[in-house]
Parts: structure tokens; C-alpha cells; sequence
């Protein structure tokens, strides 16, 4: 089954609410979705998001990085050839995560659909149902309390609260959130790298003063700052998770072997795909650390890319993939199925992708 085109298509959804973190607020999820055809006929989808105050990837620079730089070094190639193809696509261009990301996704859609099998069960076939929080956009303490409900009463279980806009005003948000949704409820908090480390000991510390039972933070300080995180892990009783101080595989030996977090977020879009997603996973897994598969707004695509990894990995114990749950209208079929808090996932070959809807046409499969 040799690759014989790479084709590209932006498409952009617009969201149920304005999304909110400490480094931006978006409207829109825009997606480039990726259609890689074989020799047979057969198709792999794999999708991008542009979220440059993360990965300082955009809609023009992932299309150009796939375009004139990865898809010409997997054109040709055989799906069977699985591990030198990604060989190829990691040395084709540093950095370009998201873009890498894209075509890593079509590859291991494609090699799933040429042994016939989900690509779940190609990842370990841990599980088919994931469950996932939901995010709360950092906004007044009262609009936060009032989405907390809603998101509560529509199933959700695990709320990510974001914050990181100022350590007192972050206090008064999450005090709100929880008295509104009382102790039954499991809190987890992002702060997107907005805090300072001290300024983070000390919110956290308040919080766990008046007992507001946080499950984690997310990313307290700036990406580069791993002796911060490190300094708040060890000052703090709450768990700490990395998310923008993880990237790579490297990334990752570093804040294990520097102690700097006790859970990791991977996210496709960061490692460059479910390829690197798999090692950084295998690293934690073997020292004793705990992953959250994370999403950026992202589409379909990526979601049930990163569900069905999730659902190969034990080691996975967290899933925030809420991106789907966040889109107006959903114009992608297959791959995985909201049900309440639930993704379940498709048992179809691969991702299990049946159609995705443009304005002006379709993928169909
Ligand atoms: C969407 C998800 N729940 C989330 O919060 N992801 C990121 C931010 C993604 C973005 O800005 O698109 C995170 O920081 O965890
Ligand atoms: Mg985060």
C-alpha cells in the first residue's frame, strides 16, 4: 500500500461560547485536515490546529511545512514501512509540531486500515470508552460558577478550570466554582503559565488552606521556567502536571529526570503526533508517572487521533479532549461518539473517519 498524494483542506468551526485561557481567547477552531490516498484506494485523515501562543504554529506555516517539506518525503513510500516513514517526517523540518502532527495522524489511520483493525487495539486495546472533563474559560467568578453547573448538569464529572489572571481574583473563581458545584465534583485547574512561581505557591497553598480539594494545576509558569515548576512541585501538596514544558520525548527525560512535575499532559499537537505521543507515554509509564492526553480547539480528526491512543494506554489516566464538545456544529462523522462525558470510540478500521464536510464539498470515506 504505497502513499501516492497528500491533499490539504482548511476548514473552521465556529465554537458555542468564546474560548478563554491565560494566553488567548478564540472563537473559531480552524482545522487543516490532511488526506493522504494510496495505490488502493485507501484514505488516512489526519488534521492540524494552529495554536501559536502554544506551538508558534499558524494555518499558513502548518500547509506550507506539510506541503513543501513533509508530504514530499512520504510520497512513494509503503504504509508497511511505518517506522522509516516517521524517520522522514521527523528530519524533514525541526520544530512544526502540529504540522508533523497532521501527517503522523493519516500515517497511523493508514496503517491501522491495512491490518483491518481500529487503531485502539493497535495502541494495546486498553478500553473503547474514554472519559473527559470539560473546560471552563476563565471569565467573572459568577459566569464561571454558572457554566460549572450547566457543564454538571449535562454529565460532566471532572471540570478544568482555567485560570493564571490574577492569584487572588483566581482564588475568588475557584471558591465560586465550588461552592456551586459542591464536593462531589473533581476540580483540576490550568493556569495556562500565568502565574509566577511564588505568586503559584502562595494561591495554591491558599486553596488548599479553605479546602477547595484540587486535583491538579496545570502548568503554573512560563514553559521555559522547569526550576519554577520544579520549586513549586516540591512546595506544594497538589499535584503539579507540565503542559507547555512538554514537547518532545526530550522534554520529557528532563522534567523526569529533574522531578519537575508529577503528572504530564501530552497533547498531539505538541509531540508531533501519536509516534512521539507513545515514547513520551513509555518514559513516564517507566518511572512511575501518570499521563492526561490533552487537545488543543481542535477538530474531530485530532480528537479521535487522541482518544484512540488514549484508549491503547493504561498509563493514561486523565483525558481532556473537550474540543469536540465545544464546536456549534459538528461537520465530522465517525471516529468517536460524544455520549454525556464519554468519547466512544469507533470500531471501524483506523480512526474509523467517515465523512468530513467542507463548505464547498466533502471527504467522503
Ligand atoms: C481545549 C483544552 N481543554 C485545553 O484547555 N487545551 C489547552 C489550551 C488549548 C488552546 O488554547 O487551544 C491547554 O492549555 O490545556
Ligand atoms: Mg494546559
Amino acid at each position: 500500500m504505497r502513499i501516492v498524494s497528500v491533499e490539504t483542506e482548511l476548514i473552521s468551526m465556529k465554537l458555542k461560547k468564546p474560548f478563554k485561557t491565560a494566553l488567548r481567547q478564540v472563537s473559531v477552531a480552524d482545522a487543516l485536515i490532511v488526506k493522504l490516498t494510496a495505490d488502493t484506494g485507501d484514505i488516512g485523515y489526519g488534521s492540524a490546529s494552529p495554536t501559536a501562543v502554544i506551538t508558534g504554529d499558524t494555518n499558513e506555516s502548518i500547509e506550507g511545512a506539510i506541503k513543501n517539506y513533509i508530504a514530499p518525503s512520504v510520497v512513494g513510500m509503503d504504509i508497511e514501512e511505518l517506522e522509516a516513514i516517521m524517520r522522514k517526517v521527523e528530519s524533514s523540518a525541526v520544530h512544526n509540531t502540529s504540522a508533523k502532527a497532521a501527517v503522523d495522524i493519516a500515517l497511523y489511520d493508514l496503517f491501522a486500515k491495512r491490518f483491518n483493525i481500529p487503531l485502539y487495539r493497535l495502541f494495546g486495546g486498553a478500553r473503547k470508552e474514554i472519559e473527559s472533563d470539560i473546560t471552563i474559560s476563565v471569565n467573572s467568578p459568577e459566569e464561571m460558577a454558572a457554566d460549572a453547573i450547566n457543564y454538571v448538569k449535562n454529565g460532566y464529572k471532572t471540570l478544568k478550570t482555567k485560570v493564571g489572571v490574577d492569584g487572588k481574583l483566581d482564588i475568588r473563581r475557584v471558591k465560586a466554582i465550588r461552592d456551586a458545584v459542591g464536593p462531589d465534583v473533581q476540580l483540576r485547574l490550568d493556569a495556562n503559565q500565568g502565574w509566577t512561581p511564588k505568586e503559584a505557591i502562595k494561591t495554591i497553598r491558599a486553596m488548599e488552606d479553605q479546602g477547595f480539594d484540587i486535583e491538579l494545576v496545570e502548568q503554573p509558569v512560563k514553559a521555559i521556567d522547569i526550576e519554577g515548576l520544579k520549586y513549586i512541585t516540591s512546595n506544594v501538596e497538589t499535584p503539579i502536571m507540565a503542559d507547555e514544558a512538554l514537547f518532545s520525548p526530550h522534554d520529557c527525560f528532563i522534567l523526569l529526570k529533574e522531578r519537575a512535575a508529577d503528572i504530564l499532559n501530552i497533547k498531539l499537537m505538541k509531540c508531533g503526533g501519536l509516534h512521539n505521543a507513545q515514547k513520551i507515554n513509555a518514559m513516564a509509564e517507566s518511572c512511575g508517572v501518570e499521563c492526561m492526553i490533552g487537545c488543543m480547539i481542535e477538530s474531530k480528526v485530532g480528537i479521535a487521533a487522541a482518544a484512540h491512543f488514549a484508549g491503547g494506554k493504561l498509563n493514561i489516566t486523565r483525558a481532556d479532549l473537550d474540543a469536540v464538545d465545544l464546536i456549534e456544529k459538528e461537520p465530522i462523522s465517525g471516529g468517536v461518539e460524544l455520549s454525556k462525558n464519554k468519547l466512544i470510540l469507533s470500531d471501524g478500521a483506523g480512526l474509523g473517519i467517515k465523512n468530513i464536510d467542507f463548505d464547498g464539498g466533502a471527504f467522503d470515506e
